[in-house]
């Protein structure tokens, strides 16, 4: 290739790659191959400017807009970081930062690099107005929606001396326990897993539904501060009254007075980030006066007073001994990798997953190889190659294996899907066991007692076999049972024993659990597909066991938010005698089978984010009427006030004492005409 075509090819390539992490939130390639890339072709570009093409990525903020949402200008651009990996061109950029000051001193602010989505936000007289996506620099999509429902931001600020128009800059996340939260309940459903937290919340900030972005609990840090005039005169100074005003800034800034201290702090936070409740990526490094800002300037592209140093995904080498196979709830197995340990960002890592067998053969491991092992924004750490330079004919190949590993069935790959299963669902123990440990859970039967090898005990002595076998246990089955587990990676022992105070408390939460109301018991069943949500929906529509069982295709895939998969799958479950059978078990035990709630239509989504509380009488509604009206359209009603309430709204003959606890609070208070131009707004 000569350097025209060459020049050619790394452009669309990283056009292509930017559409598909901007537009479609999934990275084709990892971050430190992409900035290699656009490095690569930075390089080509100097030494051969006559080749350059227009759309080139080196000069352009990578983002886009999108369709399906009003185009915002932003009232200052939104540009870019540049970007380094290494030490030696930091200090390049110190050395650039010292001549552009003519030698006058400076300092540094430097901050953690969030792995999130860059979001715009707009206050006007101190009330949230606008939330809107970086886009491509100029201009972004009006998210505020969605940006709505994010907690920890202020629907209104409060504060000496707030401008009455200023616009916060930070970055949207999904925190990570949330990310595992998240794919633990698809993977219960057998949804394919979400890929990283930074994609997850690009994709989220994108939907369309801002109800079911709330079910998402996205964050936010705010970094940056801009109103006209200018109010501070250093970064500093604007981080500090962020906070003060309610702004959630990150306390992991620092102030470096010299490139030694910059490094320090770099070096620092290069394993402690790992204890962060969110994916960084690197550490921003800014100058902190405004006006030496503003003397160094701006590239078409980045601030030329601020840098980006960002951490190559720390990587250790090790060998693979051995590949277990793990059987889950629905059948699917997992082939987790045996490592030789090894430290790696301050743990020590004996385990890291390989996801299926395809992955297997893309990176072409094989037993006893040494690899490479990474961290990234997951807890997890995964295989990310193979050191081909060690390998010795002590490699040998991975047999996946043909047969459950735990009840030597033969496994079957059904059409498009990645993992093998075993079909065995009604025999094989590891999938019971993790039927019994579905049905237990809070969000289900809530019979936690049951957990930490209890529930392993009852399987293995026979006491169960079917989640309805519970009902059944009794103190005389239970006292005195026992059994020594032994670890097989530690050797260590641990004694499951049930004596008299368990066997009450297991009891008593069995007992409890026949109140636990009729979705939960449906989400307890353990449908494929039909996680909480689903279960939610299902007891809307149909209230009972029975009219669901009766229910036809045609009538589950009219339900809300129910597709054609969830549906055959509901058909399927309940065709199953067997599951008959299970149900009228539970009849009988007295388990909830018909929901005594009144579902609320929804109606809209335009207080979604917000919190409600009301006093006083009303015109238009009666105080239940209220409630559901404030539900109906994505609101909640809160039970007092406190800091988390957004709005109180005051009818007639308001409670003295709750306006008073509400003015102290700065709470804003409504009437009722404002509340219903709000509902319609
Ligand atoms: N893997 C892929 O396919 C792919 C494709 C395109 C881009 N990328 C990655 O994205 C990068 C380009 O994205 P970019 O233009 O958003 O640049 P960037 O993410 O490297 O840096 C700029 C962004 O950093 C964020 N940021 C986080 N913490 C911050 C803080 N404390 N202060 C200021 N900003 C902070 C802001 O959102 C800002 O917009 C590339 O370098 C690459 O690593 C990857
Ligand atoms: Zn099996």
């Amino acid at each position: 290739m000569n350097p025209q075509e060459q020049i050619a090819e790394l452009t669309d390539r990283l056009n292509f790659y930017n559409y598909q992490y901007y537009q479609n939130s999934s990275s084709e390639v990892d971050d430190f191959t992409f900035d290699k890339l656009l490095e690569e072709l930075s390089a080509l570009e100097r030494q051969y400017p006559e080749w350059a093409r227009p759309d080139s990525p080196t000069h352009r903020v990578g983002g886009t807009i999108s369709k399906e949402f009003a185009t915002v200008y932003h009232r200052f651009p939104m540009l870019s970081l540049g970007n380094t990996y290494s030490e030696a061109e930091l200090a390049e950029f110190d050395v650039r930062v010292q001549k552009g000051l003519n030698g006058a001193s400076y300092e540094y602010i430097c901050e953690l690099k969030f792995d999130g989505v860059a979001l715009s936000l707009t206050y006007e007289n101190g009330i949230l107005t606008r939330g809107v996506t970086r886009g491509d620099g100029v201009r972004g999509d009006d998210i505020t929606a969605n940006v709505r429902t994010i907690r920890t931001l202020p629907l209104k600020v409060n504060g000496s001396n707030v401008p009455p128009l200023f616009e916060v800059r930070g970055e949207g996340f999904l925190p990570l326990a949330e990310f595992e939260r998240i794919n633990r309940e698809r993977e219960d459903i057998g949804e394919p897993l979400l890929a990283n937290p930074r994609n997850a919340a690009s994709g989220t900030f994108k939907q369309q539904d801002s109800g079911a972005v709330a079910k998402r609990r996205l964050d936010c840090y705010l970094y940056s501060f801009l109103s006209e005039p200018e109010i501070f005169q250093t970064h500093e100074e604007s981080l500090l009254v962020m906070k003060k005003w309610g702004l959630n800034v990150s306390p992991t800034w620092r102030k470096c007075g010299s490139f030694q201290e910059v490094m320090a702090f770099i070096n620092e936070w290069e394993t402690r980030r790992f204890e962060l409740p969110l994916a960084t990526d690197g550490i921003v490094i800014k100058i902190n006066r405004y006006d030496q800002q503003r003397e160094l300037g701006y590239t078409a592209k980045s601030p030329r007073w601020a840098i980006a140093f960002k951490y190559k995904a720390l990587a250790a080498s090790t060998v693979l001994n051995s590949v277990s196979y793990q059987v889950g709830r629905t059948g699917a197995v997992t082939p987790v990798a045996n490592l030789t340990p090894v430290l790696l960002a301050g743990t020590v890592v004996k385990r890291a997953s390989l996801h299926n067998s395809n992955e297997i053969q893309r990176l072409g491991v094989m037993l006893n190889d040494t690899v490479f092992v990474e961290k990234g924004g997951e807890i997890i750490p995964k295989i990310t190659g193979v050191d081909l330079s060690k390998r010795t004919d002590a490699s040998k190949p991975i047999d996946y294996p043909s047969l459950c590993p735990a009840c030597q069935t033969p496994l079957i790959r059904k059409e498009g899907e990645a993992h093998f299963y075993c079909p065995n669902e009604k025999g094989c123990p590891p999938q019971l066991q993790a039927r019994f440990e579905h049905f237990i859970q809070r969000r289900a039967m809530n019979i936690e007692s049951l957990g930490e090898g209890k529930i392993e005990l009852l399987i293995d002595r026979g006491l169960v076999h079917s989640p309805a076998d519970l009902y059944e246990l009794t103190v005389e089955k239970l006292l005195g049972l026992e059994k020594v587990y032994k670890d097989v990676e530690t050797g260590k022992t641990r004694v499951v024993s049930l004596r008299e105070k368990s066997v009450e408390n297991i009891l008593t939460a069995i007992d409890r659990s026949k109140t636990q109301p009729f979705s939960n018991v449906l989400f307890a069943l353990g449908i494929r597909y039909v996680g909480n949500t689903i279960a939610e929906k299902l007891t809307d529509y149909f209230g009972n066991i029975d009219a669901l069982r009766a229910a036809s295709y045609e009538t589950l895939v009219s339900v809300p938010e129910v597709g054609d998969r969830i549906a055959q799958s509901v058909v399927a479950w309940f065709a199953d005698s067997d599951n008959q059978v299970f149900i009228e078990r539970l009849r009988l035990a007295g388990l909830q089978l018909v929901t005594d709630r009144v579902a609320v239509e929804k109606k809209g989504e335009t207080l979604v984010g917000k919190t409600f509380l009301y006093t006083g009488t009303f015109v238009n509604f009666s105080r239940e009427e209220l409630e559901n009206e404030i539900e109906a359209h994505g609101g909640k009603v809160l039970s007092g006030i406190s800091k988390k309430l957004n709005y109180l709204i005051v009818g007639e003959n308001p409670g003295p004492s709750k306006v008073e606890k509400a003015t102290k609070m700065a709470v804003t208070m409504i009437g009722e005409d404002e509340f219903l131009a709000m509902l319609s707004s």
